[in-house]
Formats: C-alpha cells, sequence, structure tokens
C-alpha cells in the first residue's frame, strides 16, 4: 500500500488526536428547574430497583425500555439478552452540523466525506456544501432558514474568521427551526422538552459561557425583541437558558467512520443512555456499505455480553484518564460523580501503574502526593523512586498539556516535547497505559503520521510504527477487546506496516529489529489488519462488519495477502530453481 493511500484514508482532519470516540460533549446547567420533568428524583421518595416509566420513547425497539433510577434519573435498560457487537438503537440524529473547519471537507446533510470528488457548495451562503442535489434537496428544509441566518451572520461579522457562527450556535439554530416547522405540540419539541437539564445547578464557571451563547443565538436566528422568539416556544430567558443547558448536556460528538470528530449532533433517545467509565456500549457512526438509510446513523452498540434488566451505559469521556480526571471532567461538564466500579472500587487500575522496581513483572499502583508508600502487587517489593516518579508524572503532564496546545500551531516543538519526554516517563517506570505517557504517546504518534506527509522516510515510518505499536499496547490494557478506539488504533498500525517500504535496509540484526523489514513486516501487517477488523465487527456492530473502515480493511488485507503470495511463490520459484539448477549440474557432471 503506497503511503498517500494511507493519508487519503486518513482524510485531511483526521490528524487531529482523539481517544473517546463517539461521546456527549461537556455541558452543564444554569437557574433552577421548576417544570423539569426529568429532575433528579428524591433518593428518599424513590425505590432502589429502576422503575420503567410510563411515557416511553416512541419507535423505541423490543428490547430496550426507559426506567428511572435513584441513583441517575432516567436511563436505558435491556430487556432481552444482548451479545457483544449487537446494534441496540439505530438513528438518525434530530439535528446535526459539522463543526466549522470540517464544512468544507464533508457534506452538511449525510456527513459524507469529500474523497475523489468535490462537494457542491450552496450558492445562497457558500458555506456549506453537499455531496450532489440528492443531499441538498433533503436538507433544504432546514437549510433554507439556515442559509439566511448563515448569510446574514457574515455581513455583520467584525472580520471574517467569525464569519460563521460557532458549531453550538448552529446546531441550536437548526434545533429551533425544526422546533418551529414541526410545531410546538409535535413529538420533537416534547422529546426535547423531556431532556435533562441542570439548570438548577450550574457551575459559575459555566454562566458566561452560557449567557455569550444565548446571545449569540438571538443574534443567529434574527431575533430582535423576546416576542420574536415565541415561535420557538421561549417566552422567557429562562427558557432559552434552559434549552441551552439541555442542549449542552444532552449533545454528542459526529465523528467520521474512523473516529474522528467531524461536528456535534443531538438525538433525545440516545441522550437517555448513562455514563459509566467501563462501559457495556458505545456510540458510533459505521456507514456501513448495505445500509439504506440516509446517514448520518449514530449507533449503539453493545461491547460486552448485556442481560436481561440490565442497564445500557456508555462513557461520556475519554475512558484512558485516571480517576481524578475522569471525576473533575463528570462532575462539571454533567454534573455528577461517578460510582461505576472503576470509580468506587479497589482494583489496581492500569491507567496509574508503573513496573516493580524489581523488575518481576508485576506492576505497582502510582504513588501520589498523599499515598507515597506503593509495593509491587506481585512480589510486593517497594518502590524506593517515589520522589522521581512525582516529578516525572507532572513534569509529562505539563509537556503533555503544552504539546497538545502546540500540536496545530507548532507541530515541530510539540514533537520535540514529546519525542524528550516519552523516554523520561518510561524510564521513570511508568506502564504504557499510565497516564500521561500512553496520551503522550498517542500524541506522538498522531505527530509523526502529519510529519510522514510532508518528509516520507524509512526512519520516520518506522519511527512512527513503533509509537503506534507502542499506543495500542497501552490501550489494551485500558479498553474492553472491541472497543472502537482500540480497534481504529490497531487498524492503524496495520495499515502503518502494510505501507510499501521507502528504503528497506539490505542487511538487518533480524533480533532486533522492530519493526521488522520485508515479508515478515507484512505478515505482521495481515495479522494486525485480521485483528482488526474482528476487533471492529464488534465496536462498530457485528451486522455492520466494521462499517466502512471495515470495509476498507478487508480490501486492505486481500492485498497484503497477494502481496504475501507473491513473496512465497518467489521464495519457493528460486528454492525450485537453485534445486533444478543443482540437479542438471549433476546430470551434467560438472559438481
Ligand atoms: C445525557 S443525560 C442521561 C439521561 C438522564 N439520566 C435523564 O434522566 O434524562 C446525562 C445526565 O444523566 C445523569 N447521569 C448520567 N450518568 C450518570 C451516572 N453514572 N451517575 C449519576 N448520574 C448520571 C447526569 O445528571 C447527567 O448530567
Amino acid at each position: 500500500m503506497s503511503f498517500a493511500s494511507l493519508r487519503a484514508a486518513r482524510q485531511s482532519k483526521e490528524s487531529k488526536s482523539f481517544v473517546d470516540g463517539a461521546r456527549p460533549i461537556r455541558g452543564s446547567t444554569v437557574l433552577t428547574n421548576s417544570q423539569n420533568e426529568t429532575a433528579q428524583p428524591d433518593p428518599d421518595k424513590e425505590p432502589m430497583t429502576p422503575e420503567v416509566v410510563a411515557d416511553q420513547p416512541s419507535g423505541l425497539p423490543a428490547w430496550l425500555d426507559v426506567r428511572r433510577s435513584t441513583a441517575r434519573g432516567k436511563g436505558l435498560y435491556a430487556k432481552e439478552t444482548l451479545t457483544p457487537g449487537s446494534i441496540v438503537l439505530s438513528l438518525r440524529p434530530r439535528v446535526s452540523v459539522l463543526s466549522t473547519p470540517n464544512l468544507e471537507f464533508y457534506c452538511s446533510y449525510c456527513a459524507g466525506p469529500a474523497l475523489d470528488t468535490s462537494l457542491r457548495r450552496c450558492t445562497g451562503c457558500r458555506i456549506v456544501r453537499y455531496c450532489d442535489s440528492s443531499c441538498q434537496n433533503s436538507d433544504w428544509y432546514i437549510h433554507k432558514s439556515e442559509c439566511q441566518a448563515l448569510q446574514r451572520w457574515a455581513s455583520s461579522a467584525p472580520s471574517a474568521d467569525v464569519g460563521v457562527p460557532s458549531d453550538a450556535v448552529r446546531c441550536l439554530g437548526r434545533t429551533l427551526w425544526t422546533m418551529q416547522k414541526k410545531g410546538l405540540d409535535s413529538y420533537v419539541t416534547k422529546e426535547l422538552s423531556l431532556l435533562q437539564s441542570h439548570r438548577g445547578s450550574l457551575p459559575p464557571s459555566s454562566h458566561g459561557s452560557h449567557t455569550l451563547l444565548a446571545h449569540s443565538i438571538v443574534r443567529y436566528i434574527g431575533a430582535t425583541s423576546p416576542s420574536e422568539l415565541a415561535p420557538y416556544g421561549l417566552v422567557s430567558a429562562g427558557d432559552l437558558v434552559d434549552l441551552i443547558s439541555r442542549f449542552t448536556t444532552n449533545t454528542f460528538t459526529l465523528t467520521s467512520c474512523s473516529l474522528t470528530p467531524i461536528g456535534i449532533c443531538t438525538s433525545p433517545p440516545l441522550a437517555l443512555v448513562n455514563h459509566s467509565c467501563d462501559p457495556n456500549s458505545v456510540v458510533v457512526f459505521p456507514r456501513p456499505s448495505k445500509s439504506t438509510a440516509p446517514e448520518p446513523v449514530m449507533q449503539l452498540v453493545s461491547l460486552r455480553p448485556i442481560n436481561v434488566d440490565e442497564e445500557i451505559l456508555i462513557a461520556y469521556i475519554d475512558t484512558t484518564l485516571p480517576r481524578e480526571l475522569r471525576r473533575a471532567t463528570l462532575e462539571e461538564s454533567y454534573n455528577f460523580v461517578c460510582k461505576c466500579t472503576l470509580c468506587d472500587g479497589d482494583i489496581s487500575d492500569p491507567r496509574v501503574s508503573m513496573r516493580c522496581p524489581k523488575a518481576c513483572g508485576g506492576t505497582c499502583p502510582l504513588p501520589t502526593e498523599e499515598e507515597n508508600l506503593t509495593r509491587c502487587v506481585k512480589c510486593r517489593a517497594v518502590v524506593s523512586s517515589v520522589d522521581s516518579v512525582l516529578d516525572a508524572v507532572r513534569v509529562g503532564q505539563e509537556a503533555l498539556s503544552k504539546a497538545t496546545a502546540l500540536q496545530f500551531r507548532d507541530p515541530v516543538k510539540a514533537s520535540q516535547l514529546t519525542t524528550n519526554m516519552i523516554p523520561i516517563l518510561s524510564s521513570a517506570g511508568l506502564t504504557p497505559s499510565c497516564h500521561p505517557l500512553l496520551a503522550m504517546t498517542r500524541l506522538h504518534k498522531e505527530l509523526l503520521i502529519t510529519s510522514l506527509g510532508t518528509s516520507f522516510s524509512q526512519d520516520i515510518l518506522d519511527d512512527t510504527i513503533r509509537a503506534a505499536v507502542k499506543y495500542n499496547i497501552g490501550l489494551s490494557n485500558v479498553l474492553t477487546y472491541g472497543h472502537p478506539v482500540r480497534s481504529v488504533a490497531l487498524a492503524e498500525a496495520g495499515k502503518l506496516l502494510a505501507v510499501d517500504e521507502p528504503s528497506p535496509p539490505n542487511a538487518v540484526n533480524v533480533a532486533e529489529a522492530f519493526p521488522p523489514h520485508g515479508p515478515p513486516r507484512l505478515r505482521l501487517a495481515h495479522e494486525m489488519l485480521v485483528q482488526a477488523r474482528s476487533e471492529l465487527a464488534i465496536g462498530f456492530g457485528r451486522a455492520n462488519e466494521g462499517g466502512q473502515l471495515g470495509l476498507e480493511l478487508r480490501e486492505i488485507i486481500v492485498r497484503t495477502e497477494k502481496e504475501l503470495g507473491v513473496w512465497d511463490s518467489g521464495v519457493r520459484n528460486v528454492v525450485e530453481d537453485a534445486k533444478s539448477a543443482k540437479a542438471t549440474q549433476r546430470r551434467l557432471g560438472t559438481t
């Protein structure tokens, strides 16, 4: 496979780092929540066993229902046993928008990428683009209002770089026009009003952003007085704040078929799914080739066997992060303290682990400022270098924040930071799955992939493969088999190994070389791609066969098998030729 085809598969914006795949974006709340039907139940009055709610969303499949629990409010529960890879729920988002940099590269209706053909730009706003007239016509119902709003916004923008409103403003705009067109007593408006709002308990830190969003949305839809908001069901400032609060708590990230974040979307039925840091399900956008449903299709897929009466749970945040960081994000953005087994249990967590100081093969919990006596869980050896480990973790965390901020602005500097920091963290004893080493390895791999685009060489390719493989090792300890993030990372490593080597060395010390060269490299690529494909078939839904990415892998696997076949038959031919040459020589009596 050529590097160009690897790059084409990654698409223009795919160098952006990601870990948590499809998940609701950050959210939180303001003011009081007087008539919110989904307010947290009173723990004193609620029974412990989740109760089936009377008002079930329409169109819910027979194997699901909505129940209310004391701890988590409403949630989705299984009424039938679900096996890993089951498509639990499949629907088009109620509203979706692309993030501003992606408006140029993806269709604003189906969210499909512009690959070989260019997208058609709307001649009105000259901002959104479509695959063809079919996508454009399907979107016109809402874009008609949006088109005027975008033009109005651009004409009054103080500079071109703020000529397009943020994705949150555009998504709220689409939500309001949908409510207005469908009617305030329609199911669309009703399902929106049933979403969880944290209006009564917003942290002060979010007041500013909510106020700004409220002003922007009023300007965007072109309202000049409060009465002009009534057709959208907003009769007071409180209603607007409530809408924004519901929106921020219940919005998902729209991703490509390989998990690159490309926008945001809402889906009231899927917003009923509660969070766990050790989830049994995921939300993905697999874009399977066989599907006839209009894209983008959002699917809730089970990662593990789910029993009858078990709650379906997804992760709202990056679950490769350690508990303290997860807890802070969940509290700030979603207003709850997670009590999942990973957060509340007393288990040794690979996200905060280091190698045994006696190298017995066991691991030790990472020391902290508060708890600095740490022992190997296997041989009980005590870690004596606590201060230097704490220093390395602190410096590593700072370097990670700095390198992340520089990733797009100054990738060379960011790369210097990750290149210098990774050996420091490794020699302090951190395991590949430990934070911040795992996040640093991911960023390093992303930066190397970006640099391959400008300076494609054997050395950089081999460095990239090493980083990709190390990242996979780290991920495999923290994410369950079949998790989409894990399978996409494995697919990426396999694809990198399958790239044609620009200048393979003539002689290598086989025992030391990683990655290998020639046929052994291709064999490793094949092994990884096959494993990635079987994992993709879980996280992206068994019936989808891994979605669009699974299909792409199948083609690469076939190509790799052909190439390996050519190598094998080449080797066989050489052996056969040597044998027959020897026989000829013997016959002629020349040996
Ligand atoms: C997207 S909504 C999920 C549906 C929500 N439970 C409802 O009643 O509509 C997200 C909100 O649900 C609650 N939630 C989700 N997961 C939770 C958990 N593991 N523990 C406690 N509350 C949770 C939090 O209030 C969070 O802000």
